[in-house]
């Protein structure tokens, strides 16, 4: 660090040992906090500071995806696709290393209307997180999925953007993350950096010509950052992209790419370079016949009549029922790009859970709860805080007046749930793993 900042180490030095900041960046699609009061991050028209870092747990709006806590230099991202990439039509996103969702909500809310993305995370344990994290964002036209990159093969040139937010040896968490010093090694640096151009080599083919590839690492050090994004300029013939960043941000230009220093900018190390396919091979792959990797069958049209009811007017949705009759649905628009990716992965990519099916009753899943798409009339109940709080305990919830059946369970508008009221009690449908497992009788 000596050698990279000269001068400027002594304060690099002094500031790993204050307090990280603490950002957050608001879902578009569900306004319901109020940041008013709160500094905003400079390159995010969404991102904010807040004065110190409150309990996130404890507040519903954060639960019902009105947020996502961000670390706020990687919220630059968000400029140098509007700068770089034509919103005009809509794209296909990859977000090859994704886990847990930070840069995929960041993208669902920048790509253009009608756009698909899809979010991968290789290791398996991490995948739960990525997913929820998503269907909490709300955006239907968002999927996930877990591969090895390699796996990816058969969809070469299909991508417009594909993000590599690769693992690394995490310099830039320093401060944040005190475990990341122990981990540390020169031996796990030169490991990263191996790994990160084997990921690199099978993500540049996944790039359609004229496509975009977005490089990022939270570290400092050349061997993971610059000489990797030389080595992908000089071995795998992409051309390097400048981004516009006015000098009052505080990045710090590199021979490729970008780095975020703590001691310059209010955020932690990041580092970005942006790439464009000028060669690659247009994509050529076949479209599957229907979600033959979900062994999906139709929907009788009788269910799908009552399904309109639960969705939102202007939402054109397909739908699929998986052999275990959970009814799955992605807007109909996306339908051929969802089979493309159907016939190209091993097992397919995962649809949004709508719901379930029993006899001639609907049982809506807690997807359809969290997403955008869902229909903005259907029977709701505004909780207050504390009661949303035991809601989110998946506590049994006594209502005095409430009318019979299924209801959204709220919080300043956004939807949290659902209940059922059958009238002598309340069901508090809210899945286990989303409950909140600390102890909140203190509040
Ligand atoms: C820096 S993190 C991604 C953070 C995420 N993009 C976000 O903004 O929330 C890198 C991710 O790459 C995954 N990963 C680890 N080894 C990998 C590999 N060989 N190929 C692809 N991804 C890998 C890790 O599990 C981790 O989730």
């Amino acid at each position: 660090m000596k050698t990279q900042l000269g001068a400027g180490f002594s304060l690099f030095a002094e500031t790993l040992s204050t307090e990280p900041p603490v950002s957050i960046r608001l879902n578009p699609d569900k306004p319901g906090y109020d940041a008013s009061e709160l500094a905003k991050v400079p390159w995010h028209p969404d991102g904010y500071y807040m004065p110190e870092r409150p309990v996130f747990t404890l507040d519903p709006v954060f639960h019902a995806g009105g947020y996502y806590v961000q670390e706020a230099s990687s919220m630059v991202l968000h400029e140098v696709l509007t700068q770089l990439v034509p919103s005009k039509y809509p794209l296909r996103i990859l977000d090859l290393c994704a886990a847990p969702g930070g840069k995929s909500t960041l993208l669902a809310s920048w790509m253009p209307p009608g756009s698909l993305l899809l979010a991968n995370e290789v290791i398996r344990g991490r995948v739960n997180v990525l997913k929820d994290n998503l269907a909490r964002w709300g955006h239907p036209d968002t999927f996930t999925c877990s591969y090895d990159p390699e796996a990816f093969s058969k969809l070469n040139g299909f991508f417009d953007v594909v993000l590599v937010d690769a693992p690394c040896s995490g310099e830039g968490l320093f401060r944040k993350d005190p475990d990341a010093v122990h981990e540390w090694s020169p031996e796990h640096v030169q490991l990263c950096s191996a790994r990160q151009r084997r990921i690199l080599s099978a993500a540049v083919k996944l790039v359609a010509p004229g496509g975009l590839l977005l490089y990022s690492t939270c570290t400092y050090n050349e061997l993971e950052n610059d000489q990797n994004a030389q080595w992908l300029v000089e071995n795998q013939r992409l051309t390097h992209q400048p981004v516009n960043l006015p000098a009052e941000w505080g990045l710090s230009a590199r021979n490729y790419g970008y780095q975020c220093y703590p001691h310059r900018l209010r955020g932690e190390g990041f580092y970005f370079a942006a790439f464009r396919q000028t060669r690659g091979v247009p994509f050529q792959g076949k479209a599957a016949r229907y979600m033959d990797k979900l062994k999906s069958k139709s929907l009788h049209k009788r269910e799908e009549a009552a399904l309109a009811d639960w969705l939102a007017e202007d939402s054109d949705f397909f739908f699929v029922q998986r052999p275990d009759d959970t009814v799955l649905g992605a807007p109909r628009e996306l339908k051929e790009d969802l089979l493309f990716l159907d016939a190209a992965l091993p097992q397919g990519v995962w649809l949004r859970e709508l719901g379930l099916f029993k006899g001639k009753e609907f049982i809506p899943a807690q997807d359809l709860a969290m997403s955008t798409a869902i229909a903005p009339d259907l029977p709701a109940l505004e909780l207050n805080r504390d009661t949303a709080l035991h809601f989110l305990k998946k506590e049994n919830i006594v209502l005095s007046e409430a009318p019979k059946g299924w209801l959204l369970a709220q919080h300043q508008g956004l939807n949290l749930g659902w209940m059922k009221n059958l009238g002598n009690r309340v069901n508090n449908y809210l899945p286990k793993d989303w409950r909140i497992r600390m102890d909140i009788r203190e509040i």
